[in-house]
């Protein structure tokens, strides 16, 4: 059994972990923090779990929990990057779930994050937990940043695309939408149920702090820069996540769909879906899924509309950093990922 620690664990993302980690067959639940409920029985909070953790909440601390195999970080940006080296250096692998290590250029993290690296040094190493991209480096890595929801769904719905000579010049334009449970369980004003039901609202229009990540991968799989918009949403829904592409691209919407077929034929987690279906982010609720359909929008020439569906704390956040776990530790890429969708 692999030991492993949760640093976050009352927070959306913790939660999911806890979910996923209860029923993974090969992972142990050692350790759980939680500043707030440090005392506190897990299923005394979560009574959904009574039965499946025996744990209470502690305060984090590295001396604890270096004394697991792996440590997932689903704390607020800027958390992980000042335990993580102590924990590496204890021999602990280390999967974080905010964005610490996911940029390369630590200047770049100072501009969009507002403080300063604290351990600038790690961010070479950390690979980029999009295994479908980057599975090589997840192998061998002791440090994984899991990428963020929305580059997360905008890099799979573009990467058979921007790796191929299909690809057009222009601005690939990222219209994407997302639930409340995008911003955390921390109480605030703009997710209450009164203002954000019955209501959609674009926000980051002018820059969000996904878009130097988006750009940043689709700049490592393309090999040059690709010229991104990135306007995000919030819909009246808990969990989900839509990106709608915009994309110039040469070749019918067959060809396209053939192309991503291709490309994510062996992938357990992405699926192309049949021409004329449009993936719904319901088909993927509280699984690691991601449904992407290939449309061609009629009289526009060597254009095409991609729409990628995810859960964004599954394999928006959770359940990609338990893949990457298994990926590290060589276990099946799927275990403990089964999960089905609930309908309706
Ligand atoms: N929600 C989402 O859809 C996604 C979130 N993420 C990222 O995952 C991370 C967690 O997000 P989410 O679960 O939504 O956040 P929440 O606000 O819901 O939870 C944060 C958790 O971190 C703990 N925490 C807060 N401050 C500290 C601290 N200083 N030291 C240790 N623990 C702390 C909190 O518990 P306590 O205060 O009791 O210690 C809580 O358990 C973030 O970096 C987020 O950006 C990534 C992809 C998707
Ligand atoms: C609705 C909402 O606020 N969504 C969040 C989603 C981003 C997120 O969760 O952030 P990381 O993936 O970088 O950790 C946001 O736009 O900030």
């Amino acid at each position: 059994m692999i030991d492993v620690g949760i640093v976050g664990g009352t927070g959306y993302t913790g939660m999911e972990l806890l979910r996923l980690v209860s029923r993974h067959p090969q992972l142990r639940l050692a350790e759980i923090t939680s500043r707030g409920e440090s005392g506190t029985r897990v299923d005394e909070l979560f009574p959904a779990l009574e039965g499946e953790v025996d744990l209470a909440f502690t305060e984090p601390d590295v001396g604890r929990l270096s004394r697991c195999d792996a440590v997932f970080f689903a704390t607020p940006n800027g958390i992980a990057m000042g335990m993580a080296p102590a924990l590496l250096e204890a021999g602990c692998r280390v999967i974080d779930l905010g964005a610490d290590f996911r940029l390369r250029d630590p200047a770049l993290w100072q501009e969009w994050y507002g403080m300063e690296h604290a351990c600038p040094g790690l961010l070479e190493e950390a690979a980029y937990g999009l295994p479908e991209a980057h599975r090589e480096a997840v192998l061998s890595a002791r440090l994984v940043a899991n990428p963020g929801c929305y580059p997360t769904a905008v890099g799979l719905g573009l990467l058979p695309l921007v790796t191929s000579d299909r690809l057009k010049s222009g601005p690939v334009i990222a219209d994407c939408k997302t639930g409340v449970s995008g911003a955390g369980r921390a109480a605030k004003v703009a997710t209450l149920f009164c203002e954000a039901d019955e209501s959609l609202k674009a926000y980051g229009a002018s820059g969000h702090r996904h878009l130097p990540e988006i750009e940043q991968t689709l700049r490592t799989l393309r090999g040059e820069p690709v010229e991104t918009v990135f306007v995000p949403h919030l819909v009246p829904m808990i969990r989900g996540m839509q990106a709608t592409l915009h994309v110039a691209a040469r070749g019918s919407a067959e060809e396209i769909r053939a192309l991503y077929q291709e490309r994510y034929a062996a992938e357990p987690f992405v699926e192309v879906v049949p021409a004329g279906a449009h993936p719904e982010t319901r088909w993927v609720r509280g699984t690691n899924g991601c449904r992407i359909g290939v449309h061609q929008p009629p009289g526009v020439a060597d254009q095409v509309v991609v729409l990628a569906v995810i859960d964004n704390l599954t394999k928006g956040a959770a359940g990609q950093a338990v893949q990457n776990l298994n990926v590290m530790f060589g276990l099946e890429e799927g275990a403990g990922l089964r999960e089905v969708a609930t309908l309706p």
